[in-house]
């Protein structure tokens, strides 16, 4: 396996409503893997911790405030893409303020776990479908 390529460390959130219907949401088609389903979250940056990372993004991508306390993590996705390998961890949170809004992206879905397999997503995600499902 090459291993002459950065490792990035991207932080991820499964939103779950009262209904434990799952928050996905559309990349742009301009991006990388544009159209593609996922979990909102984003890069971790220098100097912050994962959890810090994910409250900023969730804030800007879809306008909500959570907590550190409402952040319970899940599993991982870890895949080699062509020009970098994702380290990605996954949280679950059930407690948020505010209604998403996709200020980041094309389009936002609750879905039920189950349904997830119906949604085009990154390759790296596949295998955390089956995680929420069995969680759920
Ligand atoms: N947020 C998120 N990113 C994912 C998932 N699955 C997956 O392979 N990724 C990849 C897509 C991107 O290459 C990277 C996330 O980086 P990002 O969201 O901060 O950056 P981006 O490519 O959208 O764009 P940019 O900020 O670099 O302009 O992780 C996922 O479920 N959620």
């Amino acid at each position: 396996m090459a291993e002459n390529y950065p490792t990035l460390l991207v932080v991820a959130c499964a939103l779950v409503d009262a209904d434990r219907r799952v928050l996905i949401a559309q990349r742009p088609e301009n991006k990388n893997m544009g159209g593609l389903w996922e979990f909102p979250g984003g890069k971790v940056e220098q100097a912050e911790s994962p959890e810090t990372a994910l409250i900023r993004e969730l804030k800007e991508e879809l306008d909500i405030e959570t907590r550190e306390a409402c952040l319970a993590p899940l599993t991982f996705a870890s895949f080699s893409y062509e020009k970098f390998h994702l380290l990605m961890p996954l949280y679950v949170c059930r407690k948020w303020q505010g209604t998403p809004q996709a200020l980041e992206h094309t389009a936002l879905k609750w879905v039920r776990p189950q349904r997830l397999r119906d949604y085009p997503m990154p390759p790296a995600d596949e295998p955390l479908v089956a995680h929420l499902c069995d969680l759920l």
